[in-house]
């Protein structure tokens, strides 16, 4: 039988040689913040250089946190996004609304049931889940319990929050999620991706499915 290998997503680029040595070690999906507060921010030029470099077959995914619709759009206009992701307290309604497919991410509290929540999301096409830290919406380098992913899940789970080369094995086989999504794990400085990191990270990934 083949083995079910999750995909691989390193969120927070910045940079267009962190972006091409994720795709060159075998990342399967890029994330874009587009949240200012974030150390890891990209600004429109910034990510449209970024993409004029890309090679094909690598899914990009736009990360925004409570924005306005017009920002949202705005961005959309000016880069073609394969994904849209929700970071922030984003309604259904809202998420729904661009007509995109796009992945709800959900922060898992200490005890947290979060089957409720994903059911309130019908239209997402994945849930992320990552930590929830009362200071900060994402990309706090924090684990939470992995025994609070909801099995089965209604939706395929893109597990996040913490991970490392060194944790990474161990949260597949316990998990088995549909993907794994990286920032802090993966770099040197936050927005500077380590290609180093980049590529145990990845290397971990394939070695435990
Ligand atoms: O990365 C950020 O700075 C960030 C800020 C606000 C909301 C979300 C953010 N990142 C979201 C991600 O997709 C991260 O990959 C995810 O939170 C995991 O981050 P880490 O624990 O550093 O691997």
């Amino acid at each position: 039988m083949i083995p079910i290998q999750p995909r691989i997503k390193i969120c927070g680029v910045t940079r267009c040689e962190d972006a091409l040595l994720a795709c060159q070690w075998g990342a399967d999906a890029l994330g874009f913040v587009f949240y200012e507060p974030s150390p890891r921010a990209v600004t429109v030029a910034q990510a449209q250089a970024i993409f004029q470099i890309l090679p094909p077959f690598v899914t990009t995914v736009g990360l925004f946190v409570d924005a306005t619709v017009e920002f949202v759009q705005h961005v959309l206009q000016q880069i073609p996004l394969d994904r849209l992701q929700f970071h922030g307290d984003e309604s259904p309604e809202y998420c729904h609304a661009f007509a995109r497919p796009y992945i709800k991410a959900l922060r898992v509290r200490e005890n947290g049931n979060i089957t409720a929540a994903i059911a309130d999301y019908p239209h997402a096409q994945a849930i992320l889940l990552d930590t929830y830290v009362e200071s900060a919406k994402g990309g706090t380098g924090v684990c939470f319990n992995w025994q609070y992913v909801p099995r089965p899940c209604a939706k395929p789970i893109i597990l996040a929050g913490g991970l490392t080369p060194e944790n990474v094995s161990q949260a597949i086989q316990q998990v088995s999620p549909y993907g794994v999504d990286v920032s802090g794990g993966v770099e040197t400085a936050k927005g500077i991706k380590s290609a180093e990191k980049m590529a145990a990270f990845i290397r971990a990934c394939r070695v435990s499915s």
